[in-house]
C-alpha cells in the first residue's frame, strides 16, 4: 500500500497548550483552538502547563494532532525559563503546529518566529502563526480589557482560515511564514532616562500588611516561588508574570523596586495606542 504523506493526515484532536500565569494567553489560544474544533467537527482538549507540576510530564503529541502553542511575549522572546521545558518534555511527532504568543501591548518582536522555530525543532509540521495582545501582566491599563470582542473576532477568522487550509489538503513544505528576524535578535531591554539598562531579573514582589495567608498566590505562582506555608516569603525565581499580585483577594503583592515602577509607567505612557494582533496563514 501506499504510504500516506504525513501532511495529508486526518485531524483527529485539536489541542490548546498553553502557559498562562493572568489567563491572556489561555484565553487567545482557546479561542483559536475551539474554532477549528467547531469548523473540523473534531474532539477539542486543552493542556496546560502553567503550574511547575503540570511541566513535569511530557507534553507529547502524534499524527492526527493539531496542537495550538501559545505562551506570553517576555522582553520580545518566547520567556526563557520555558526553554528547558520545551527542549525536554515537548514532543511533537509529526503533529500539525500552530505557534501563538500574546503581548501586552507594546510588540511581540521575535517571539513568534522563535517559538515557531521551537515547534518545528520538536517534531512539529508549523502551518501557521499569530500573535495576539491582551492584557500586560505589569499593568491594568495598558491592553485593558484585551482580548476584547475585537480581538475575538480576529482570533476566530485566525481559526477558519486555518481550519479551511486543512480542509484543502494542505501539505507540509518547510515552516510557516510568520513575522520576525533571523537570527533572532536578543531581549528586549527596559532603559531609564539616562539609557542604562534596568534589570529586574531579581526583583521581586513585597506583601502588604493586608495579606491574610491563603495561600493563593503560593498556588498560582508559575515558578512555585512562594512558600504555601508563609506566603510573605518568596524564595525561589520571579519572572513578573504577576499572577501573584493580580489573583490576591486583598491586593496585598505588589512590586516596589524603583527600576521596575519606572518601566512600567514608561510602558504604560509610551504604549497607549492600541497594537493589533496579526497571524500568519
Ligand atoms: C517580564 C515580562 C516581560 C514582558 N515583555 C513584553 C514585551 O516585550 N512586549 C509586550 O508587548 N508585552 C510584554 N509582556 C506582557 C505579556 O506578554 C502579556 O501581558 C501577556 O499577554 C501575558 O500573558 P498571560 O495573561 O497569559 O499571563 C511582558 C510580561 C512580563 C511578565
Amino acid at each position: 500500500m501506499r504510504k500516506k504523506h504525513p501532511s495529508m493526515m486526518k485531524i483527529k484532536k485539536v489541542w490548546a497548550v498553553f502557559f498562562s500565569p493572568t489567563g491572556g494567553t489561555q484565553k487567545v489560544t482557546t479561542t483559536v483552538a475551539q474554532m477549528i474544533h467547531k469548523a473540523l467537527n473534531v474532539p477539542y482538549d486543552t493542556y496546560d502547563f502553567t503550574l511547575p507540576q503540570h511541566r513535569e510530564n511530557e507534553a507529547f503529541f502524534g499524527e492526527g494532532d493539531l496542537v495550538i502553542l501559545g505562551t506570553p511575549v517576555i522582553a520580545g522572546r518566547v520567556p526563557n525559563l520555558l526553554l528547558t521545558y520545551f527542549n525536554e518534555k515537548l514532543k511533537g511527532n509529526g503533529a500539525f503546529g500552530v505557534p501563538v504568543v500574546s503581548f501586552g501591548n507594546r510588540d511581540y518582536d521575535d517571539a513568534l518566529i522563535e517559538l515557531r522555530n521551537i515547534m518545528e525543532e520538536k517534531g512539529f509540521q508549523t502551518i501557521a502563526g499569530g500573535a495576539f495582545v491582551s492584557e500586560h501582566s505589569f499593568s491594568r491599563k495598558l491592553g485593558a480589557g484585551r482580548p476584547d470582542e475585537e480581538d475575538v473576532i480576529k482570533l476566530t477568522a485566525f481559526g477558519e482560515k486555518i481550519a479551511e487550509k486543512i480542509k484543502c489538503g494542505w501539505k507540509y513544505d518547510g515552516p510557516a511564514y510568520v513575522k520576525g528576524e533571523e537570527p533572532i535578535r536578543s531581549y528586549f531591554t527596559p532603559r531609564d532616562r539616562h539609557e542604562h539598562a534596568i534589570d529586574i531579573r531579581k526583583v521581586k514582589p513585597i506583601t502588604g500588611e493586608d495579606c491574610c495567608g491563603c495561600g493563593i498566590c503560593a498556588q498560582v505562582c508559575p515558578m512555585g516561588s512562594i512558600s504555601k506555608e508563609d506566603p510573605t516569603v518568596v524564595s525561589g525565581i520571579c519572572m513578573k508574570c504577576c499572577a501573584c499580585v493580580k489573583k490576591c483577594p486583598v491586593g496585598a503583592k505588589h512590586f516596589e523596586d524603583a527600576g521596575f515602577i519606572y518601566h512600567k509607567e514608561e510602558l504604560e505612557e509610551l504604549y497607549e495606542r492600541r497594537a493589533e494582533g496579526e497571524y500568519f496563514v
